[in-house]
């Protein structure tokens, strides 16, 4: 994990080789839905587990069978909330409650429109109350211009004060976090890497694609299906 210079309390896993290779095969456009789904489970995972390393641990006594000794319990990840951005973060949620089981969760969906405004539909929130022992990690694999999450955060602000409030991506561009961390300064965020920049539609480049269309398919018009016959 090393805390990128340009902000305060912005990680990403350039240091390791394993978060790497599978960030590599998810760039990799001939990754199928399958194995695309695959690796954004491994990440949500693993980055799960690199952020346990930043949670408070307490001393604790355990009985073996033979005798009496030392353990630690790390007692945030009792305490912890995960937001769920829809579409594309469902299969980092997958992977984030298998390091965090006790997660109480909440999903919100959030679709980015057109640019040059991006505006966000939001439609469908529903978070648990929070508390100040809490840690909530809002998952959302894609850091673009920033107008996702910064919309996110102000209605998870409203469902109480957390203790600390993550941000758990796989890509990001440096526009996204900058938007981020000039609204909300005290927000840390963890992303496998940063990538260079957004092109002129607002994707990140070198970037992965569409994440959501990627990780289960890309969803259509009905105005394009062909005409349907109801059954008599
Ligand atoms: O930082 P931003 O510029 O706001 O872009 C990032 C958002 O774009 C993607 O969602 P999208 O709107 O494509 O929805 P989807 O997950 O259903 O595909 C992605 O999952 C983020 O939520
Ligand atoms: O590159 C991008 C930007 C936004 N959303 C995505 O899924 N990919
Ligand atoms: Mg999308």
């Amino acid at each position: 994990m090393i805390e990128d210079k340009r902000w305060k309390g912005v990680y990403s896993f350039d240091d390791s080789p394993y978060l790497m290779e599978i960030l590599t095969e998810l760039r990799d456009k001939e990754t199928d839905s399958i194995a695309f789904r695959k690796g954004l489970v491994k990440l949500g995972r693993f980055m799960g587990y690199e952020i346990i390393k930043t949670m408070e641990t307490e001393k604790v006594k355990v009985e073996t069978p033979l005798e009496e000794t030392e353990g630690i319990i790390v007692k945030d990840r009792r305490n912890v909330v995960i937001v769920t951005v829809l579409r594309a973060a469902v299969p980092l949620m997958e992977g984030l409650v298998k390091v965090f089981e006790h997660a109480r969760i909440g999903i919100v969906s959030a679709s980015r429109g057109k640019p040059p405004k991006f505006e966000i539909e939001m439609n469908y929130v529903k978070i648990p109350q929070i508390t100040p022992e809490d840690t909530v990690i809002i998952a959302d694999p894609m850091i673009a211009t920033g107008s996702t999450l910064v919309r996110v955060i102000e209605e998870v602000k409203k469902y109480g004060t957390p203790k600390r409030l993550i941000v758990l991506g796989v890509l990001a561009a440096p526009e996204g976090i900058s938007r981020i961390k000039e609204r909300f300064p005290d927000v840390e965020i963890f992303v496998t890497k940063i990538d260079r920049e957004l092109n002129d539609k607002g994707y990140i480049l070198p970037g992965l694609g569409d994440a959501g269309d990627r990780a289960f398919g890309a969803p259509i018009k009905l105005s394009n299906l062909p005409q349907v016959h109801p059954i008599e």
